[in-house]
């Protein structure tokens, strides 16, 4: 089967910044994979690549080419035509929750079915009975049924993400890209979008990448971590070869950002090394 998602010697450059360089990664259907790196190393840039948000820089054929499920997305600083083919099934998750606010919680969740039905249906809201259940049953699925008839607005934070992992479900992705979706969370609450998150992925088969600044995060839900430094993929491997002493070879001094002491154990595989201050059971 064709790879969930495939970067080919992808760059981008803004104005003298080289936000990433020259990066390739492959990833598998129904895996799960931590993108870490410190602020400005170009993770929300990949993710934005990737989705065919914004354009690669154009080197030639072959290069700079984003593929998902065997889908052309972009290639050589051009959107592919069958882009919207291809994002019909990839699942976005932002930090700042990008929901209609005044909406419904479940016409959020509707807004997944959207690519499937046609413009005029969505753009009235025409949903009908067997849509709604579905999103119904995401919303369940996620743990936020009771909310349904909220607005989007209403939630919390950790809530109002668990409404955008349902919508995802509602649009069918097999493929999660998830750009920093804790980082405006409390603790609680990040434990409990990474437990959906990660639950979705496996139950559905749902390949999930999720960039995070949190490193005992990405080592206690990941088996495979992505690391960036200045735009560049630095490395690519087992979660467990991540601890303290490796990052602090990875990035020197701004080790110290991803490191930094956790409010709550998440796992039992996070590194000996990292300072926990609180243990939340
Ligand atoms: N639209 C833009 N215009 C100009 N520079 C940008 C733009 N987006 C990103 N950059 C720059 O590209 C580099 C990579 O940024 P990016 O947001 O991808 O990093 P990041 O690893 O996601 O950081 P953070 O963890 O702080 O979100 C940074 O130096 C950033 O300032």
């Amino acid at each position: 089967m064709a790879a969930a998602l495939q970067l080919d010697r992808v760059s981008k450059t803004y104005g003298a910044m080289r936000a990433v360089e020259d990066v390739s990664l492959i990833i598998q259907p129904g895996e799960r994979v931590a993108l870490i790196g410190a602020s400005g190393s170009g993770k929300s840039t990949l993710i934005r690549l990737a989705a065919g948000l914004i354009l690669a820089d154009p080197h030639g054929q072959g290069t700079g080419a984003v593929h998902s499920f065997g889908v052309k997305v972009q290639e050589g600083g051009r959107l592919a035509s069958e882009v919207r083919a291809a994002r019909r099934h990839i699942g976005l998750v932002f930090q700042q929750f990008a929901l209609a606010g005044r909406m419904s919680v479940l016409t959020n969740v509707l807004v997944g079915a959207l690519g499937r039905i046609s413009v005029l249906r969505g753009t009235l809201g025409l949903f009908n009975e067997d849509e709604r259940r579905t999103a119904y049953a995401a919303l369940a699925e996620v743990g936020i049924a009771q909310h349904a008839a909220k607005r989007a607005r209403e939630l919390s934070g950790g809530q109002q993400q668990r409404v955008a992992i349902a919508r995802a479900l509602v649009q069918g992705a097999k493929l999660v890209l998830a750009d920093e979706p804790i980082a405006s969370l409390d603790p609680k609450s990040a434990k409990r979008v990474m437990d959906t998150l990660v639950t979705m992925s496996r139950d559905h088969g749902i390949a999930l990448v999720v960039s995070l600044h949190q490193v005992d995060y990405a080592t206690a839900y990941f088996d495979r971590v992505v690391a960036m430094n200045a735009g560049r993929v630095v490395f690519d491997g087992p979660a467990s070869q991540i601890n303290a002493a490796f990052l602090t070879e990875l990035y020197g001094a701004s080790a110290e950002e991803l490191i930094l002491p956790s409010q709550f154990v998440v796992g039992a595989s996070v590194p000996a090394e990292i300072p926990v201050t609180q243990t939340v059971s």
